[in-house]
């Protein structure tokens, strides 16, 4: 195992709203307002809903979007599974998401580009991270 590894490092979800199917593995943490991680264990019946990059964008802040992880379990639940399925909801790829309150607080970007913009930052990040090692 690589030192610091985790199940699913820190990140936010880049769509509108994620639904967060998990079972009774626990190990979901997200983060409060507050900066601490807390847990966010499964609650059987529910659904967990994650707000995502673009609703914050969308909302000017009033939603914000949540940063997440998952860690490893205790030593002695490390060789059990844990499934979770997630469904990202994103707004169609050409829909220009601005701030819906006027304000601008964030410039206009389909949903596309923001999308590809996310996803070309992590690859670089991975990169570099290959490289230094
Ligand atoms: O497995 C989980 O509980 C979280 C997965 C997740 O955050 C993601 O796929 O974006
Ligand atoms: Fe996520």
């Amino acid at each position: 195992m690589k030192p610091n590894q985790v199940r699913c490092g820190e990140h936010s979800d880049y769509g509108s709203v994620t639904l967060l199917f998990q079972d009774e593995s626990g190990g979901l943490e997200v983060m409060h307002r507050s900066g601490q991680y807390i847990s966010a264990p499964c609650i059987p019946g529910t659904v967990l809903v994650n707000i995502a990059d673009l609703m914050q964008r969308w909302t000017s802040d009033v939603l914000v979007s949540t940063f997440h992880r998952v860690l490893l379990p205790p030593d002695d639940k490390m060789n059990t599974s844990r499934q979770s399925v997630a469904f990202f909801v994103h707004p169609d790829k050409d829909e220009i998401i601005s701030c819906c309150d006027g304000s601008n607080k964030y410039p206009p970007v389909s949903a596309l580009q923001y999308v590809t913009d996310r996803v070309d930052v992590s690859y670089e990040n991975a990169n570099k991270k290959n490289l230094s090692v």
